[in-house]
């Protein structure tokens, strides 16, 4: 049986070793309860429960088909669950919608990474901070000077989040021009500049090479002394080594939750990737793994 989502437990970090105190640390934890997700005849996710604990960074993996971008698409308010809830900051989401996310303290990145062609990377970095602007529509419309100091602290703030990501050359360049790696660390920083307590990442290592997606693993890890980070990912060297807990999802159930540790050796994971039983206790062989729909690094 899976084990059930605890009431409030301690954060269990990455390998067991404790993250150091940091009072600035998030607090909110993001629940999603008895999701059930069907189109037409087919259930995509049944009875679906999964915990994102302050300061973590939670995994969803499992098999191609599983139900893991269903899972997303309900958790940033794409897909409406036919049943099931969201909480987040105590607070029940009901009837969430992808444009409230931003107002709710969430960011997301999606699979596809949907810069606006037309903008150039600082351009689209600022739009994804448009939610803090404090000045109203009609000092924006006439340019009077409140809106131009915000418009002037977005461009700083912006250029501020690209650079942290080390992409400060791309702020001129147009999305078109630039290969896909760095259009994926734009949409990043886009996320990223409205300065988020939970981050919703779809598949952020698709597209990068090993050294980019070490990167990436180490910003993700930083991000969690300010943010909680979902993360859907078939990249299981960087699951195993970025995620506190995971979440394993087979033909829309969770078959098993814990720790990388826990589920690497969790014998019904095995099974699900193998698609067959193996002995408890083997390695999961990721050259197998790889043939049935997970990538490694470097793959
Ligand atoms: N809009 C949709 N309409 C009908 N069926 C859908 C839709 N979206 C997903 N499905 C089906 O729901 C199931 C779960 O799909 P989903 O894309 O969530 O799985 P996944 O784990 O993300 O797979 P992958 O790893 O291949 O991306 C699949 O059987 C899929 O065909």
């Amino acid at each position: 049986m899976t084990p059930p989502i605890e009431p409030d437990p301690q954060p269990s970090p990455s390998g067991g070793e404790p993250r150091p105190h940091d009072p600035g640390r998030p607090a909110s934890r993001y629940l999603a309860q008895g999701v059930t997700v069907r189109f037409g005849g087919l259930v995509a996710l049944d009875d679906v429960s999964l915990a994102v604990e302050p300061g973590q960074v939670h995994g969803v993996i499992g098999p191609n088909g599983a139900g893991k971008t269903t899972l997303f698409n309900v958790c940033c308010g794409f897909v409406k669950p036919n049943a099931g809830s969201l909480t987040w900051d105590e607070r029940e989401l009901n009837n969430l919608h992808a444009h409230d996310l931003a107002g709710l303290g969430i960011a997301r990145t999606l699979q596809g990474v949907g810069l606006f062609p037309g903008m150039s990377a600082l351009e689209n970095v600022m739009t994804g901070a448009g939610v803090r602007s404090t000045s109203g529509f009609v000092s924006a419309a006439f340019g009077l000077p409140r809106a131009r100091r915000d418009e002037q602290a977005l461009q700083e703030r912006a250029m501020q989040t690209l650079s942290d990501l080390g992409a400060a050359h791309l702020a001129p360049r147009y999305p078109g021009m630039l290969p896909y790696p760095d259009q994926k660390k734009v949409a990043l920083a886009r996320a990223l500049v409205s300065e988020p307590r939970l981050l919703l990442l779809d598949e952020p290592a698709a597209g990068l090479s090993e050294g980019e997606m070490d990167e990436l693993g180490d910003l993700v890890q930083q991000l969690t002394s300010r943010m909680s980070v979902l993360i859907v990912e078939h990249h299981m060297d960087l699951v195993m080594r970025i995620c506190d807990q995971i979440t394993v999802l087979d033909f829309g159930q969770v078959i098993a939750r814990g720790t990388p540790a826990e589920v690497r050796d969790d014998p019904k994971v095995i099974a699900a990737y193998l698609g067959a039983e193996v002995s408890a206790g083997e390695e999961i062989d990721t050259a197998v793994l790889e043939s049935h729909g997970t990538t490694t690094k470097g793959a």
